[in-house]
């Protein structure tokens, strides 16, 4: 207990000044912290406008972007919000004012043992926790019979009334996003704010972080959830330091001078049944400058209970969180690091580690995308999956596991045969049995055998390559019966003759290796060629390895763009359905191209570290399907079947809709265009080139990894 008084009365602002620092209190330990600074990339937080949310022309688009923002970051960097650019620059002023005071002044308001409202440093609850390097002044702001006016400074004499006023502002702010998070998601705009309650605590935490020797080892901030709702978040002006978790990697938040950064505490995201996230965040410290922060945490009346939207909850999407009620809804602390903080997240490894992060590939079911309820939610997920990853995985797809088992089991049994039998199928020419396709002399091969074939049109068939070895797969060949093609799916209406390939894929490693190099699928370059589009920069995602739910079916989205050849207008769309036999071992590699004109390929980064689990043997088979060269492509109306029913066929029928209806459909150009049009049923949207920069990183040509499993592609 004397300990705790000890350190709560010596601030690390004094500690740090006299220089006499009990450094090894401050530490993180166990975790490979590395440099916790260097090399963190920055996030472009998304910036939301409240004018933008309240005029009746804009607020459509507005919602999405700030569903979207929450949904998948937790976070959004709010402008227009009313409070003018003196205001909070006054704000900082009386904040940065007030740690340099002299002790005796500071002192008047120091926090008492037990309590969490005055100034004082890190608490430190037991003798073993690591401190934060920072000092705190924590105040109760609402209800405002609670404030308690001791703790508030005196010094200096702006204080108090700034603080007034900068909390009313605050709680006004947070109303209206409340309302409109509610309305985002197709709620009553009441439905938030009434779980927030009548006496609401909310509460101001001015946070100081004094100049670190030991940056590389200590936090300003260890890593924690916030248990507001939302948390109001004014940042130093000049220091950077905040950070927040994304997919096992720490992003820097960037700093916008006017805007208020806000942030989903765990309250939303239990309210919002788990749409939006509370992100796990950190602050990093610095050895040159000081940094302050000011925090605005509203927190729901305790009288109130916490619990899912009842309209966020249905079969499909069953309540994921308990009622919460009274004391769970208290002073939000970082000492409380709440249930997503460190140990769940890894602690500080992310980038900092040199193993390759697992990409969270967002799931999309597709039994909510046909559903009228949960349709416009998960479209919304959807997109922004395609729109940050480029890819995603389908659960609900349709396809049997037993239809996935069997599937697998013919492709191993067929690379199982003894090698005379193999070669039967062996070609040169490109289809049937074979290993990595020598197009250059100096290219390496990738580590791979592969059987490739064409399956459709069915007259263009070459039977002769079609083992008849395991038995099951031969009985795929007549009927067309490769993963249920035959099931109108490509082959209805005039895309009948549509190509379709093939390529059953197998890898046993020896020894480490790069097992498929980068690449992309097909004949994309060529229809970008025609089109006369010169340089394109393309995903920028690299060395993530994708996680691998069994009965889920990785899906990435490549090419879009008219082919502009003559009357044509193709969708360019690559979806890839993968399974994956050796889950987890993948190292992937993705990679940054460049196209040019002349057709060639450029790697500009890619990740040398890919590589496979010793001795396992992986397999895979890609269909590869392009629309008929020659036909149009028209939207039909959606299916009104039940997703338990659809084909693999059926199932790409949606996501072209769902293509349709995400805008990801490319205007047909030039003297085609009013004519495709017509074949077109929806409304044409973007230019091509907008499509390239708008949902630039859909563009996951290059995205060459997935594909290397089970796929079916689509040009
Ligand atoms: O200082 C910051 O930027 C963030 C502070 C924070 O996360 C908190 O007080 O909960
Ligand atoms: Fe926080």
């Amino acid at each position: 207990m004397a300990a705790e008084i000890e350190s709560m009365f010596k601030s690390t602002q004094e500690l740090a000044i006299s220089g006499k620092m009990p450094l090894e209190k401050y530490i993180q330990k166990g975790s490979d912290n590395g440099n916790l600074n260097a090399s963190v990339p920055m996030i472009a937080v998304p910036i939301i406008d409240i004018g933008l949310l309240q005029s009746p022309l804009t607020r459509t688009e507005e919602l999405h972007k700030l569903r979207s923002a929450l949904s998948s970051w937790g976070f959004l960097q709010v402008i227009n919000h009313g409070m003018t650019s003196s205001f909070l620059d006054k704000m900082r002023q009386v904040a940065k004012q007030f740690f340099p005071l002299p002790v005796e002044e500071k002192q008047k308001s120091y926090r008492e043992a037990g309590s969490h409202e005055g100034y004082g440093n890190d608490m430190a609850p037991s003798e073993q926790k690591t401190l934060d390097w920072t000092d705190r002044l924590h105040l109760a702001l609402s209800p405002e019979d609670q404030r308690q006016l001791r703790f508030w400074p005196e010094n200096p004499p702006a204080f108090r009334k700034m603080l007034d006023e900068f909390a009313r502002n605050s709680q006004q702010l947070n109303e209206i996003l409340l309302k409109e998070m509610a309305r985002s998601l197709g709620l009553d705009e009441n439905c938030f704010l009434d779980q927030y309650g009548e006496r609401p605590l909310v509460t101001g935490k001015f946070n100081y972080y004094p100049p670190c020797p030991m940056p590389d080892k200590i936090l300003g901030a260890r890593p924690h959830a916030d248990g507001s709702v939302l948390t109001i978040l004014l940042q130093d002006k000049e220091v950077e330091g905040l950070q927040f978790l994304k997919d096992n990697q720490w992003f820097r938040v960037p700093i916008i001078p006017d805007a208020l950064f806000v942030n989903a505490g765990d309250q939303a995201e239990i309210m919002s049944n788990g749409i939006f996230k509370s992100g796990v965040h950190r602050v990093v410290t610095n050895t040159e400058r000081e940094r302050i922060s000011i925090a605005i945490f509203c927190i729901p009346d305790s009288e109130e209970e916490s619990k899912p939207a009842d309209g966020l909850i249905d079969e499909t999407r069953p309540r994921l969180y308990k009622t919460v009620k009274g004391p769970s809804k208290n002073w939000p602390s970082t000492a409380k690091s709440s249930w997503k903080s460190t140990s769940k997240n890894g602690s500080d490894s992310g980038n900092l580690s040199t193993s390759v992060p697992l990409i969270e590939v967002p799931t999309i079911d597709i039994g909510l995308l046909q559903s009228p309820l949960t349709k416009t939610e998960e479209l919304h997920k959807l997109r922004s999956a395609l729109s940050s990853w480029g890819c995603f995985q389908v659960i609900n797809h349709g396809i049997t596991n037993s239809f996935l088992a069997e599937m697998r089991q013919v492709a191993k049994q067929f690379f199982s045969l003894p090698m005379e039998k193999k070669e039967e199928y062996s070609t040169s020419s490109g289809e049937g049995y074979g290993n990595d396709t020598v197009h250059l002399e100096h290219r390496i091969l990738d580590w791979i055998d592969r059987l490739y074939l064409t399956v459709n049109p069915e007259d263009r068939r070459q039977l002769r390559f079609w083992p008849e070895n395991p038995q099951p797969f031969s009985s795929l060949q007549g009927q067309g019966k490769v993963i249920n093609l035959e099931e109108n799916c490509f082959l209805n209406k005039d895309r009948a003759k549509a190509p379709i390939w093939a390529t059953f894929n197998f890898c046993s490693c020896s020894q480490s290796s790069s097992w498929l190099q980068p690449h992309s699928d097909g004949n994309a370059s060529t229809s970008r060629k025609k089109c006369g589009r010169s340089s394109n920069s393309r995903m920028m995602i690299h060395g993530y390895r994708v996680p691998v739910i069994p009965e889920a079916i990785p899906i990435n989205i490549a090419e879009q763009g008219p082919s502009c050849t003559g009357d044509t207008f193709n969708l360019h769309w690559k979806i890839v359905y993968s399974f994956y036999k050796v889950v987890h071992t993948l190292n992937l590699t993705i990679t940054v191209y460049d196209i040019k004109d002349n057709e060639q390929w450029i790697v500009q980064e890619s990740n040398t570290e890919s590589g496979y689990t010793l001795g396992k043997e992986r397999f895979s088979l890609a269909v590869f399907c392009s629309p008929d060269p020659v036909g149009k492509i028209g939207i039909d109306a959606p299916l009104e079947r039940k997703p338990s029913n659809l084909s693999i066929g059926e199932v790409k029928e949606q996501l072209l809709l769902l293509g349709e209806e995400l805008d990801l459909v490319d205007p047909p150009r030039g003297p085609a265009a009013s004519a495709a049009r017509r074949v077109v049923a929806a409304p044409v949207r973007r230019s091509a080139s907008s499509v390239a920069t708008g949902i630039g990183s859909i563009d996951v040509s290059r995205l060459g990894t997935l594909d290397a499993a089970v796929g079916i592609g689509c040009y």
